[in-house]
């Protein structure tokens, strides 16, 4: 095989061209448009030759992931109608995609393994389990061929090699993306560190395989809508955990198609966490530094869609206080010789929710976006701004605007029709998301790229519950804190196909992102946080209930919950009343926050116990039963 590849021969011309003639089955007929194929390792080589003969593409194209390319591709982009500029910021594009093609699709999302209890926990007979779905290999086999044979004809193949990390760093590691789409190229570019510099620091070693095709190959029978080539009806996001690959077919889509993301930094990476002893895990990291100028490392796991990004961007209103961003999504935590939980965060990006962002939620990313940005499925304005739901009252004051003049602008919404505020239906739509670079924020932290990452002193878990849960609250030993982990719940939001609000589990806020046994992920966690590692504190929060900003509490709570401020309750300690700073709020009632009703968290336990019982069963680990009991008891006695 190898012979055969060396035998490839670059294309004179390295443009970039779409190549409309059939091409045939031979590897070695199949042009390079750009790249060096010699110059790959024999691994590297063989993975694409390989693929290549199976998905047949008109061409291969190596990235080489400069500025050059970008805009060579962009602009190839702009000229079919792919992307169109916003032309009231410096190099943005605006994307919409087939309105089928909007989010990930979990219900297709599947881990492949020998043995399905490597995947999924023993759960009872009848009982589908909600952390993963599994797949035997044979019926992948099947899959695959269904699919993925010729599924590249006519298009190219781009080449896509990354770092999750910062390129060369000791938690940092390498995957290859083969995919035929354009747009997964320039996400990418943006969302990893990406190209030629990552085939330098890989040398002959092993990297994550991923394949990527939007499964629709040429010539196209069916309409392609917004000239966005998908295959709703195929799609589907496979998982080889034990050979590190996946396999992604049919969506064009974020998560299901950005594969260093949801694929790689979680459900591939929790696999490699769980043989090299790390976590992987879906979690922003910030610094918070305090009035005297001491600064702590806070890793936080809230679901899709329930606030990370605003949060690791959060604007404090206290004065003194100041926030730092590192990673506003995934998090790779490793213990370091000195005992400390040490984070990086994998990517080089922000792929953050549009709507509801605006200067006054979320300042620090619309500043990030006014440059070198792509926006996915969101409105645009006339004077070909960006716009969505939650920009309205800053558009109206930035252009001294009246309600009419508002309700006058020439929106196109994100299906490509015309839109005027207080119309029906939605300008953007709601998981619809902008791409830009990390590194374009005003508050990124100086230390986001170190290699070795930064110091965890707290992580926190949340979701969104519109009741019974108080505000925040600190679990009593790091056991009790992976239960507490364990119990998220959150209301069901637009990030995946979901519909209504229905409250669901979504433990550690990782359920969409499980790569193996839950069990085995919960006793990961219980040996990592023992002697002499030094485990942080564990937090619960929950800024959904009622009403209030959480914008104010954050920075009154600060490093020190704990002690003569903290009151000792039935499920953690919580804040006395008085040791948060809440100036400047408006009235609000504090007993409401902080309750702790019985009858509900008796409810609640008992829900809990079902959850454990039907969706961890028998791997779930002793001393998280422990923890269990122990929290029942205190309920009953509250
Ligand atoms: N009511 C309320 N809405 C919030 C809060 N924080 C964020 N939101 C909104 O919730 C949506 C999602 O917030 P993000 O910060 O993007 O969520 P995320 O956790 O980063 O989401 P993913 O990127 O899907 O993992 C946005 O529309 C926010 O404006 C909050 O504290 N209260
Ligand atoms: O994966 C995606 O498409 C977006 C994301 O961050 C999430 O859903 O948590
Ligand atoms: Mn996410």
């Amino acid at each position: 095989m190898t012979e055969e590849c060396r035998s490839l021969k670059p294309l004179e011309n390295d443009a970039y061209q779409v190549v409309t003639e059939v091409v045939t089955h031979k590897i070695n007929h199949i042009p390079i448009y750009k790249g060096d194929f010699a110059s790959l390792s024999p691994k590297v080589q063989r993975f694409i030759a390989e693929k290549a003969e199976l998905m047949n593409p008109s061409g291969i194209y190596i990235c080489d992931g400069s500025q050059k390319e970008f805009d060579t591709i962009v602009d190839k982009l702009v000229e079919r109608g792919v992307l169109t500029p916003l032309k009231a910021y410096e190099n943005c594009y605006l994307c919409r995609t087939d309105p089928r093609d909007v989010a990930r699709v979990e219900s297709k999302t599947w881990m492949v393994t020998k043995d399905k209890y490597d995947s999924v926990c023993h759960t009872p007979e009848g009982v589908r389990p909600i952390m993963g779905q599994w797949m035997s290999e044979e019926q992948f086999g099947k899959e695959l061929d269904n699919r993925f044979p010729g599924c590249m004809a006519g298009r190219p193949m781009y080449v896509v090699p990354f770092s999750m990390g910062p390129i060369g760093g000791p938690l940092s590691k390498i995957g290859i993306e083969l995919t035929d789409s354009s747009y997964v190229v320039l996400c990418m570019k943006i969302m990893t560190r990406m190209g030629a510099k990552v085939l330098e620091a890989l040398g002959d070693q092993d990297f994550v395989r991923c394949i990527h095709s939007v499964g629709l190959p040429r010539p196209v029978r069916q309409k392609v809508i917004n000239h966005w080539p998908c295959n709703p009806e195929k799609v589907m996001i496979a998982h080889r955990p034990k050979e590190r690959e996946i396999w992604s077919f049919g969506s064009g889509y974020g998560g299901n198609s950005l594969l260093g993301k949801k694929c790689f930094a979680l459900r591939i990476a929790c696999n490699i966490g769980y043989d090299e002893g790390w976590l992987a895990e879906h979690m922003l990291i910030m610094g918070i530094t305090n009035p005297e100028g001491k600064e702590r490392f806070v890793a936080a796991a809230f679901p899709s869609a329930c606030g990370k990004t605003n949060l690791a961007m959060l604007t404090p209103t206290v004065p003194g206080w100041k926030i730092r961003v590192v990673g506003d999504d995934i998090a790779w935590m490793k213990f370091g010789e000195d005992g400390r939980l040490y984070a990086i965060n994998p990517e080089a990006g922000f792929f953050g929710v549009a709507p509801g962002t605006s200067h006054k939620t979320n300042a620090m990313a619309m500043e990030t976006f006014q440059k070198n940005s792509i926006f996915t499925n969101v409105a645009e304005t006339a004077d070909g701004e960006y716009f969505w739901e939650g920009l309205e009252k800053e558009l109206r004051q930035q252009k001294g605007w009246s309600e009419e003049q508002l309700h006058n602008l020439e929106i196109t919404n994100w299906l490509g029709d015309r839109w005027h505020v207080g119309d029906e239906g939605k300008a953007a739509h709601p998981n619809s998301r902008f791409t830009c670079p990390a590194s374009q924020c005003p508050i990124i932290h100086p230390d986001w790229e170190a290699p070795q990452g930064v110091p965890i002193d707290a992580i926190i878990f949340g979701g969104r519950r519109p009741e019974g849960v108080p505000l925040v609250f600190e679990s009593f030993s790091w056991q009790h804190g992976i239960l507490v982990g364990a119990l998220v719940k959150s209301e069901a939001t637009a990030a995946a196909e979901h519909v209504g609000k229905q409250v669901m589990h979504d433990p550690m806020a990782m359920r969409p992102f499980m790569g193996y046994n839950y069990g085995r992920y919960l006793q990961h966690w219980l040996d990592l946080g023992k002697a002499p590692h030094k485990a942080p504190k564990i937090f619960h929060v929950n800024w959904f209930r009622e009403t209030s900003d959480h914008k104010f509490l954050w920075p009154g709570f600060g490093d020190n919950i704990r002690n003569d401020i903290a009151v000792e309750t039935a499920i953690g300690y919580v804040p006395k009343r008085g040791s948060i700073n809440l100036e400047g709020l408006p009235r609000l009632d504090w007993n409401e926050l902080m309750s702790i009703p019985k009858s509900y968290w008796e409810e609640d336990i008992d829900e809990s116990k079902h959850f454990l019982e039907s969706q961890v069963g028998s791997d779930l680990p002793s001393e998280i039963q422990q923890e269990l009991d122990n929290l029942e008891k205190r309920i009953h006695a509250l």
